[in-house]
Order: structure tokens, then C-alpha cells, then sequence
């Protein structure tokens, strides 16, 4: 954190049970994603010295130091006194720093924030320290920044430190500044709002696959074979432990001779490669299969179509025709890559090419992340996989092929399930449903008195990161993250829309879970954009002309896939776009 060289420590104070919450440890409470003790710690990275003050909690970094307040539950004044001790209450040397101060239940707190709070007060020399003040002008005491000869300077003014409320340490003079979304959460209400708070607006598409991609955590990178790896992106180069070939080959069914021509055929030998020891002295021939072995003392290997051969009774003789091209069908050891080379560089997506290169040069193991594997769970007490419909039911016409769809995409589906329309059920899926990377649910994504999605997500402390797109169909659609990393994708219930939905946004989703290197886009030219497009953007299938551009439907009903019949890709279409345009496609999977 850049401070002009002065020395700047941190003290945050994750004190006991939060009575007026049940006496719950407060600053383990999720909020967007994460706890709020790793929101604080996260806001004063690159600090000098950090300092915890509260229960030992074995689980923070070595470099955070820990203490706790005597006795402990003595009061904010007093742990700030503990925290203090401990980083020292000199900075050590002439410049002698200053000191953040933070709680550990401020859900909305960043680096940023921190950094401004010390520009306040470098911009006002006089002022002691620098306090955020939120929406409704109330200071933030625990969210500012110190000199430390003042913080020191008021402690040792108090007749004591326990139970002194924080508002008696305030300088005479301090700078503030103007924080929003920054009240602490003293209570569930409090929690409530603050998950709230954090749920963007609608997003482009654009930007709803950028945030995805820098919002997600990389899996770990794990060493698998080969043979598991495709849909996974490498994590290091794929390096050749072997030459390709492997030895001198023929590469055509041949000839292969020693020396000057014309040559004697070792007849004794029926085809050169076996696994029997040959030499060829100058002026011998053998018969030589494609991708046989080279016999030693070999100088070259001619095709059949490129000798002429002359049996006697006793030696058949071999002799080049006249008016061949000047080649040799041998390939050499190494001549198509030497051990070492790098066949793929870290990022690239493990495709069958991959993993087929990978054989022929004996790499038997890769480091990836990935393949990406999903749980994936269709919604509606009105949906009906197998048996009869009874009235009012829905046949699932997505549940059965999402697999398909998602393996297309690189995914693994590793689970496929029905879940019923409840709290619990969603509760319990989030809560639960812990071996998998991406947690898919189909339906439920509306704000319908059915729709279950964004309520749970509210109440595991999921942290969204796209809460709606500037789309149609898709609009509804959710991705968030919950505090283990796991991805929750919502995918609207209209099939059409989760097809177009999945198409769109899990590409970004295993980009930012695998760090593969996202690919170009495939674009393509719309005859008719104009016709079939709207002020916003929608996604619509496609057919291709004879002469590769592409007419969009500009009818599409979207509560069955009939639609996607003999179509090769969704075009996504911009708003009011023009006829003739070039716009991205999502190729369908066929
Ligand atoms: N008041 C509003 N209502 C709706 C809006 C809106 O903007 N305001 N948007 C509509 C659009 S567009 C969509 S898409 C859906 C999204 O709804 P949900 O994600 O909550 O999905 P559900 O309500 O569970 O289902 C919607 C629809 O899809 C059918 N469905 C669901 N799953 C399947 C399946 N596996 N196989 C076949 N059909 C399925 C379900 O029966 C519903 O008809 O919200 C609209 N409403
Ligand atoms: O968004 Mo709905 O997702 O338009 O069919």
C-alpha cells in the first residue's frame, strides 16, 4: 500500500459473540462470497504489520499476528490497546507511520477505501486521524486511519480502557470521508441488507462474461492422466518426453537401400521392421513397411511406384526409374519434434488433439485445472422426467439432453437431479452438494412467488456476480459463487433461454475456473439482423446460407427447443443491429 515510504500497520478487531445476533462469531459471517474477517484482512493487504485482536483463529496466514484484550469482552477501547501493544506503540524510526483501524463486521470494505482514508489525512496534516462517515453521516469509528503518536496519545489520556465506548477516543482534530454501504451488521437484519445491497444491476453480455472470468477462483492444478484431462486447460506447458519418431521410419511402403544404386534385394527377408537385427551393407535393398523401422546402414528409403525391379533366377535387383524426383521416404528420429519440445503452451484447452499429441510423444500425465464438473439440478414441482403427465405437469425436455449440451461446453455432468420448490431443498442444495465445481439449476430464477434461486443464494451468502443480463431470451439468468468457491449457474426454466443462457456464459465460467485462455469468438455475417433483432440484445437461431452468411429466425418461441431443429448456432444479436452485420455465433451442439 503506498504510503510515500511511511510505515503503515493494521489493527482489526474480530471480537467474541455477537450477542445481539444469538452469539454467533460475527466476523466468520459470509457476505458476498467471503467472511467478513477476510474482507477486512483482504482491504489492509500490503500493510507492514497486521495484527487480529480477538479469539486465536488458527486458520489466518502466519504473517497476521493475533492477541486478545484482558479480559477478554473488555470493549473495542480496550482491544484497540491490545492490538497496539502488540505492533508496537513506536513505528520504530523517525517516520513513525500510521495505523488503519477496522472492525471485522464491515461487509463492504476494500483496499481503495483504506488507501483513501490515508490520502484524507496526508491531505490535512493537522488532523490526527481519518474516520468514514456512511450514507446517513454517522462515523464509522472502527474504519480509520491513525498517526500513531495520536492513537498512542488518546489511549493513555482515558481513565481506563474497559468498556469505554469508542466515541471517547475521537482527536480533537480528524479529516473524514465519505463511504457508502459501509454500516457495520450488528444484527441478522443488518446481514440481510448487506447481502442485499451487493447484487448488481443488469449487465451487457459482455460484461457479464468479463466479470465471470475475473470474478472466479482457478481450480487447483492436479497432475491426471492423459486420458482425464480433456475439457480441463493446461496448467504448465505440454512437454515431449520422447522424439517423434521415435527411430528412422519408412514413410512410404518401399525400399530401403545402402548406398549408390542399382542394389541386390535381401530376399531372405521378408519385410524390414521386425523385431530381428538387419544391417544393410552398400548395395543392398529390403522390403520396408510404412512406419517400419529403418534398418541399420540404411541411406535412404524409395517408394515402390519409384523402382524398377528386376528378378533373376538368382538376385532381384532394384534400381531407381530414370525420371523420379529427388526425395527420400525416410523420416528421421526427432524429425517431427526432439524430447523437450513444447507441443502446447499452459492455457490451452485439452482437446483430443491434445491428448492425442500427448501419446505420441509418451507424456502420460498433465498438470490441469479442470475438467470442469457440474451438479445439475432441474427445478418445478410441475416437471415430470418419466410417466405418465398428470394434469398440469410439464415433460422435462431439458434435463435429459443439459449433459449433451454441457459436454459440448467442456463440462463434465457428474450429477443430474430433480429438486423440489422449497427453502429446504435449496438450502440443502447449496449447503450439501459440495463435490462438484458447478452447481447448474435449471429454473427458479425469476422473482416469482415459486422461484426459490436468489432468495437462497441470499441466505448461503453467495456472492452474485451477474444478478441479470440485458438479454432475451436469458434475461433472468444468475451466476454466483459461495464461499468455498463452488459456482452457482441459474439458468432461466424456458429451455430455449437455458440453452441459450448455457451457451453464452458457461464459456466464461470454465475460462475463469480452468484459467484457460478464452477463445476468439466465432463470428458471422446476419442477412437480416435488422428483422430479427431489438433495442436489446437477443439471441436467436441460426441457418447458413449457401455463400456462409446466415438468416436469423425472427420468430422464437423459447418453452421448447423445436426451434434449434437443423440449426447450427445462436447468433447473438447487438441491439438495433443492421442487415449484413457481423455478430458472434454460439455454435450448437450437434
Ligand atoms: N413477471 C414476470 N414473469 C416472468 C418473466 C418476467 O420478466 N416477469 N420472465 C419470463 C421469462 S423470459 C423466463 S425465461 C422465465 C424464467 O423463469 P424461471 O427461471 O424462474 O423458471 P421457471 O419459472 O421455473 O420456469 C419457466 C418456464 O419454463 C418451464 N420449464 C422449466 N423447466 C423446464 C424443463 N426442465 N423442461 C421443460 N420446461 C421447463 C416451466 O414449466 C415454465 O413454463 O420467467 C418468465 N416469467
Ligand atoms: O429470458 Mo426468458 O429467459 O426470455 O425466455
Amino acid at each position: 500500500m503506498s504510503t510515500l515510504g511511511t510505515r503503515l500497520d493494521a489493527i482489526i478487531l474480530a471480537g467474541g459473540r455477537a450477542t445481539r445476533m444469538g452469539g454467533v462469531d460475527k466476523p466468520a459471517i459470509v457476505v458476498g462470497g467471503r467472511r467478513m474477517l477476510d474482507t477486512a484482512l483482504a482491504a489492509v493487504d500490503g500493510c507492514d504489520r497486521v495484527v487480529v485482536v480477538g479469539p486465536h483463529r488458527d486458520e489466518l496466514p502466519d504473517r497476521v499476528e493475533q492477541t486478545q484484550e484482558t479480559p477478554a469482552g473488555s470493549g473495542p477501547v480496550a482491544a484497540l490497546a491490545a492490538g497496539l501493544a502488540t505492533i508496537g506503540d513506536s513505528g520504530g524510526d523517525s517516520r513513525e507511520g500510521l495505523v488503519v483501524v477496522l472492525a471485522a463486521d464491515l461487509p463492504v470494505l476494500d483496499r481503495a477505501t483504506v488507501a483513501d482514508l490515508v490520502a484524507r489525512l496526508g491531505d490535512d496534516p493537522e488532523a490526527e486521524a481519518s474516520f468514514a462517515v456512511d450514507e446517513t453521516g454517522r462515523m464509522q469509528f472502527l474504519l480509520s486511519v491513525w498517526r500513531r503518536p495520536a492513537l498512542v496519545g488518546v489511549l493513555s489520556a482515558l481513565d481506563g480502557r474497559e468498556n469505554q465506548p469508542m466515541k471517547a477516543l475521537v482527536p480533537k482534530r480528524y479529516a473524514t470521508l465519505a463511504v457508502s454501504g459501509i454500516a457495520d451488521c450488528d444484527t441478522a437484519e443488518d446481514v440481510e441488507r448487506a447481502r442485499a445491497i451487493q447484487v448488481p444491476g443488469p449487465m451487457d453480455v459482455d460484461e457479464a462474461r468479463a466479470q465471470i472470468r475475473k470474478s472466479l477462483l482457478p481450480l487447483p492444478v492436479r497432475d491426471l492422466p492423459l486420458s482425464e484431462t480433456l475439457g480441463a486447460a493446461l496448467a504448465g506447458p505440454l512437454v515431449a518426453a520422447e522424439a517423434l519418431p521415435r527411430f528412422d521410419v519408412s514413410a512410404m511402403d518401399g525400399y530401403a537401400v545402402a548406398g549408390p544404386g542399382p542394389w541386390r534385394l535381401r530376399t531372405e527377408i521378408h519385410y524390414a521392421g521386425s523385431p530381428t537385427e538387419l544391417h544393410l551393407s552398400s548395395g543392398e535393398a529390403v522390403r520396408i513397411a510404412t512406419g517400419a523401422q529403418v534398418p541399420g546402414g540404411s541411406t535412404a528409403v524409395i517408394r515402390d511406384e519409384h523402382v524398377e525391379v528386376s528378378p533373376d533366377s538368382e538376385t532381384t535387383v532394384i534400381q531407381p526409374c530414370s525420371d523420379i524426383p529427388d526425395r527420400d521416404d525416410m523420416r528421421r528420429r526427432g524429425e517431427d519434434w526432439q524430447p523437450g519440445h513444447h507441443l502446447a503452451p499452459s492455457g490451452v484447452s485439452v482437446t483430443p488433439a491434445v491428448v492425442s499429441a500427448a501419446a505420441s510423444a509418451e507424456i502420460t500425465e498433465a498438470s490441469v485445472r479442470g475438467p470442469v464438473r457440474a451438479h445439475v439440478v432441474v427445478t418445478g414441482d410441475e416437471i415430470r422426467r418419466d410417466g405418465p403427465l398428470r394434469d398440469g405437469q410439464t415433460r422435462d425436455s431439458l434435463g435429459p439432453v443439459l449433459p449433451d449440451v454441457l459436454r459440448h461446453l467442456g463440462v463434465r455432468t457428474i450429477a443430474l437431479a430433480h429438486l423440489r420448490d422449497t427453502a429446504d431443498s435449496f438450502d440443502a442444495l447449496l449447503r450439501d452438494i459440495r463435490d462438484t465445481d458447478v452447481i447448474v439449476v435449471v429454473g427458479a430464477t425469476g422473482a416469482g412467488a415459486a422461484d426459490q434461486l436468489r432468495d437462497a443464494l441470499a441466505r448461503a451468502g453467495a456472492r452474485i456476480i451477474v444478478g441479470r443480463v440485458r438479454c432475451r431470451p436469458g434475461g433472468s439468468q444468475v451466476t454466483a459463487v459461495l464461499a468455498d468457491g463452488r459456482v452457482v449457474l441459474g439458468l432461466p426454466g424456458n429451455p430455449l433461454a437455458a440453452v441459450a443462457t448455457l451457451l453464452t456464459v458457461m464459456p466464461a465460467i470454465v475460462d475463469g475456473l480452468t484459467a484457460r485462455t478464452p477463445a476468439t469468438p466465432e463470428t458471422g455475417v446476419v442477412v437480416n439482423a435488422a428483422e430479427a433483432g431489438a433495442p436489446i440484445t437477443r439471441i436467436v437461431p441460426v441457418a447458413r446460407r449457401s455463400d456462409g452468411t446466415w438468416r436469423a429466425d425472427t420468430v422464437v418461441r423459447t418453452a421448447h427447443l423445436a426451434g434449434l431443429i437443423d440449426r447450427e448456432a445462436l447468433a447473438l444479436l447487438p441491439p438495433d443491429p443492421v442487415d449484413g452485420q457481423v455478430v458472434e455465433l454460439l455454435s450448437l451442439p450437434n
